[in-house]
């Protein structure tokens, strides 16, 4: 789905080749400062790299018009912003910035329950922890329906039982609905348990990939 080649960017990155499969769950995983998030905000055209090349479906990634490209491959930074206003307008906002339908009621609800946010649509957004801010940002880029979605950590406001629930219900989400899932974690145990590639960065450059 993306291949990269000879991507220099700053002296953050320095990648000679890389492929990220499509339908597949890739974790980026690497210590604090490595170029993890870097690496994702490239592929959503966030930042260029100075040097290489990025396909994304075999079409160089700088031919692609950036918001056509957003609306397929969607990222969720480490602190998703949440509105003011009620929860209900900040799951709406995402489908409008996307230029989707907006969607009934009932749909709301059950992005909701996928969270695992037990929460009125009417409730101020405002008011809600950190943990389950996170989680209304995800269900928001869920209800996007993008065919790729690229995660800065989504769980690592949320305590360790609520973030394996989470995980597990983006993976099925991912998995069930052929998409293309690539998160960077912190966790070990995360990416052992749930990714089909393990993506190691180390100093800018990939260190090793791992089929699991
Ligand atoms: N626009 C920028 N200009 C200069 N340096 C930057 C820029 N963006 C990031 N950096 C630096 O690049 C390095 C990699 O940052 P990045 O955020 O990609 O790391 P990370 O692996 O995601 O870290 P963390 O796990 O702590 O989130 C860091 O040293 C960071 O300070």
């Amino acid at each position: 789905m993306f291949l990269l080649n000879n991507i220099k960017y700053k002296k953050i990155l320095d990648i000679n080749n890389l492929e990220i499969k499509e339908g597949k769950i890739t974790c980026i995983v690497g210590e604090s400062g490595s170029g993890k998030t870097t690496l994702l905000r490239m592929l959503n055209k966030l930042i260029s790299c100075d040097s290489g090349e990025i396909f994304f479906r075999n079409r160089l990634i700088d031919e692609i018009d950036s918001v056509q490209l957003r609306r397929n491959v969607i990222m969720l930074p480490q602190e998703p912003a949440i509105f003011s206003g009620s929860i209900k307008d900040n799951l709406l906002i995402g489908l409008k910035f996307s230029e989707k339908q907006e969607a009934a009621e009932g749909e709301l609800q059950k992005a909701l329950k996928t969270v695992y946010l037990r929460k009125m649509l009417d409730d101020e957004a405002d008011k809600l922890s950190g943990g389950e801010k996170q989680r209304l940002a995800l269900a928001r880029v869920m209800l996007m329906n993008p065919e790729v979605l690229l995660l800065d950590e989504p769980s690592s406001a949320l305590d360790e039982d609520t973030e394996l629930l989470i995980i597990e219900k983006l993976v099925n989400y991912s998995c069930s609905n052929n998409k293309t899932l690539v998160m960077v974690t912190h966790s070990k145990n995360i990416a052992r348990q749930f990714a089909n590639e393990v993506i190691k960065i180390k100093d800018g450059t990939v260190t090793s990939v791992e089929e699991v």
